[in-house]
């Protein structure tokens, strides 16, 4: 597929870009705890700056249904942003309507704005024409450079770039060509670890991934999931119970291409989802009825290990515990710093990616052995899964 970037943008000074970023960054307290996405999509605001374009940045934030969620207001990201970019970021109180047209009309020449969450309006995700339209109003030309939210077809990744002309952000390209690289002729065997808690968004995927790689390792919220498709009491779990067919029907699937998966055998469980709190570890067998999974248990890491040997290419998104609160980190931390081990004798080719994921990397201080680290998590398996990903295809030449 080809498509155009930056250097096809003709007459860049003075020009209003819209530029799609991801800022989905992993926060707490109004505060940013991974700086990655901003970093990576730096390149790409400086150089459209620095050739006196006025930066728009659009961007998403969580997942508030339409609804203006207080917590989810990109105000403070913009601060974390001006902070990394070493200039001010201006922010639109809206990213469409008066507001937003109020902040762009103000702005000169190499100066950098962010528009308030896009997810505030129902239109976003219903990649509503009327909503695209109404972005596309703010912009001259419009750059995708959210490689991880392009697997949603939605008003700003989509919708939009059928009204603008479209190009390639730096780091969507640079996305694009490294995991075409690193993953485009797998070496075999391949193993997939995926846990995390977007059990719904990522659930669908797993399906086609089984018949693409040799081993499928489920951790997190994800595995709760399975065990109870498989009959196991999970207590009070976070598990999508209403899913136990679909986790079914991907262990068959896994069956019928020879796909190994694998399931946690033990787990670290408590009462409270909190840092320090109270904990046992126990076989899936024995999940206290009040009990909460935070995390698989030591035996289950002992096995993951195993598997990352085994592979010759790893991929992985999504921890395999709520890794923020101490001690629901340890497995995740074990399996990261393994299988930076692994990349670093040259045994293992590895990739990760996803917002939480890399901030788990980075917490282990295993992220810069990973052969290759992408900011995407759902974005990366369907694209892994031969998907063609909506915000990507819009922006085709
Ligand atoms: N057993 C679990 N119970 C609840 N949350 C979990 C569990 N395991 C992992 N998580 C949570 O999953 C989140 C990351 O999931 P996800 O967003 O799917 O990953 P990524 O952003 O890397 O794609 C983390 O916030 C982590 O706390
Ligand atoms: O964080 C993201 O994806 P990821 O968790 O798969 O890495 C992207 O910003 C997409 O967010 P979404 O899964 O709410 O559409």
């Amino acid at each position: 597929m080809t498509f155009k970037t930056i250097d096809d943008i003709t007459d860049l000074a003075g020009k209003r870009v819209l530029v799609r970023v991801d800022l989905n960054v992993p926060m707490d307290n109004y505060k940013v705890t991974d700086t990655t996405r901003i970093e990576r999509v730096l390149p790409t605001i400086k150089e459209l700056s620095e050739k006196g374009a006025k930066v728009i940045l659009l961007a998403h934030f969580g997942r508030p249904k339409g609804e203006k969620v207080k917590e989810m207001s990109l105000a403070a990201v913009a601060r974390a942003v001006s902070d990394l970019l070493g200039k001010t970021v201006g922010f639109a109180e809206d990213c469409m309507g008066p507001s937003a047209a109020g902040a762009v009309a103000v702005m000169q020449s190499g100066q950098v704005l962010l528009m308030e969450n896009t997810r505030f309006h129902k239109g976003e995700e219903k990649n509503d024409p009327e909503f695209a339209k109404a972005l596309a109003a703010n912009g001259d030309v419009y750059v995708n450079d959210a490689f991880s939210a392009a697997h949603r077809a939605h008003g700003s990744t989509e919708g939009i770039a059928q009204l603008l002309p479209a190009y390639a952000g730096r780091t969507m390209q640079a996305e694009l060509e490294a995991l075409g690289s690193a993953l485009g002729e797998p070496v075999r065997p391949v193993l997939a670890v995926v846990g995390g808690a977007k059990v719904s968004s990522k659930i669908d995927l797993l399906e086609n991934l089984v018949a693409k790689v040799n081993m499928l390792v489920i951790g997190g919220g994800m595995a709760n999931t399975f065990l109870a498709a498989k009959g196991v009491n999970v207590g009070k779990s976070l598990c999508e119970h209403d899913l136990a067919d679909t986790a079914k029907k991907i262990m068959a699937a896994a069956e019928t291409a020879g796909c190994e998966i694998v399931l946690p055998v033990d787990a670290v469980v408590a009462k409270e989802f909190k840092a320090g709190a109270d904990n046992e570890t126990v076989s899936v067998d024995a999940i206290p009825e009040d009990g909460m999974i935070l995390d698989v248990g030591a035996a289950s890491v002992e096995v993951v290990k195993s598997k990352i040997d085994a592979a010759k290419t790893l991929v992985w998104n999504g921890p395999l515990g709520a890794f923020e609160i101490a001690p629901f980190d340890i497995a995740t931390v074990a399996a990261a710093k393994h299988a930076a081990e692994n990349t670093k004798s040259g045994k293992l080719n590895s990739v990760a990616g996803g917002g939480d994921t890399v901030a788990a990397l980075n917490h282990a201080g295993a992220a810069s052995d990973f052969s290759y680290v992408s900011t995407a998590g759902g974005a990366f398996l369907e694209w892994l899964e031969g998907k063609e990903l909506p915000g990507v295809k819009a922006l085709e030449s």
